[in-house]
């Protein structure tokens, strides 16, 4: 874990399974009944993320969230559980983290009424930036946001598809917190299973709505 990740996220479907019977088979499947228990909605989530074993290097189970993506249905359910969360918390702008950040957080801006920001892999912002660098499972990276993109006090969710390490979740909060943006909680589709005990990063709230599955069923 990278040493800015003093942090974590509950998932939505790690809050039921603490109101649910003990598991009766494994954790994950357990998690999932739960889930279905607390809104059915998220046990097809769950079901439409594919994990791909060694990708991108030995040892990561990458959780896919490209097959959640073929079924409209379920990539609404994703959207809709989100701006069920946010509609009316006064939220000014969405901050999607590169590149998977991109394809939910400007539904969820819509949705909600707010502005979108994209938070860019280096080099890719063509206007004037600032930059937060961070440590990943598999490497290293950094952030960049254009200047201007916040106003000083603006309230900010940040969205990206998955925590794992929760470094660059925390790169993100750092770039807003130094643009003067109010922070309110970052919001991910999937949390490893690692951090589901965990709930907050940089002192900011994770939401996630389902634990990452370490296989395909
Ligand atoms: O919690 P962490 O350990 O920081 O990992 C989570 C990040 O890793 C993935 O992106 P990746 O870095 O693979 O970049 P990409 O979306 O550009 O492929 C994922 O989409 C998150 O942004
Ligand atoms: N296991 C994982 N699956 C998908 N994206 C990731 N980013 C970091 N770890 C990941």
């Amino acid at each position: 874990m990278g040493e800015e990740a003093s942090c974590n996220a509950v998932s939505v479907m790690e809050a039921a399974k603490q109101q649910q019977p003990p598991p009766k088979e494994n954790g994950l499947a357990a998690a999932g009944e739960a889930a279905a228990a607390a809104d059915p909605r998220l046990q097809g989530i769950s079901d439409s993320i594919r994990v791909v074993p060694h990708f991108p290097k030995e040892g990561i189970m990458f959780n896919d969230i490209t097959t959640l993506l073929l079924r409209p249905g379920v990539f609404k359910d994703a959207v809709d559980l989100f701006d069920e969360r946010y509609r009316g918390m006064g939220i000014d702008a969405v901050a999607g983290i590169e590149a998977r950040g991109f394809i939910f957080g400007p539904a969820i801006a819509l949705a909600i009424g707010a502005k979108f920001i994209p938070l860019r892999k280096p080099r890719k912002l063509p206007g004037e930036v600032i930059s937060e660098k961070y440590v990943l499972e598999y490497g290293t990276d950094c952030l960049e946001m254009h200047v201007g993109a916040i106003v000083p006090a603006e309230r900010v969710i940040i969205v990206d598809d998955l925590v794992a390490t929760g470094g660059t979740l925390c790169a993100a909060i750092r770039l807003l917190e130094r643009a003067g943006a109010d922070v309110v909680e970052c919001a991910c589709l999937i949390g490893l299973p690692k951090f589901k005990n965990l709930y907050k990063l940089n002192g900011k709230p994770v939401y996630v709505l389902v634990e990452s599955r370490e296989s395909d069923k």
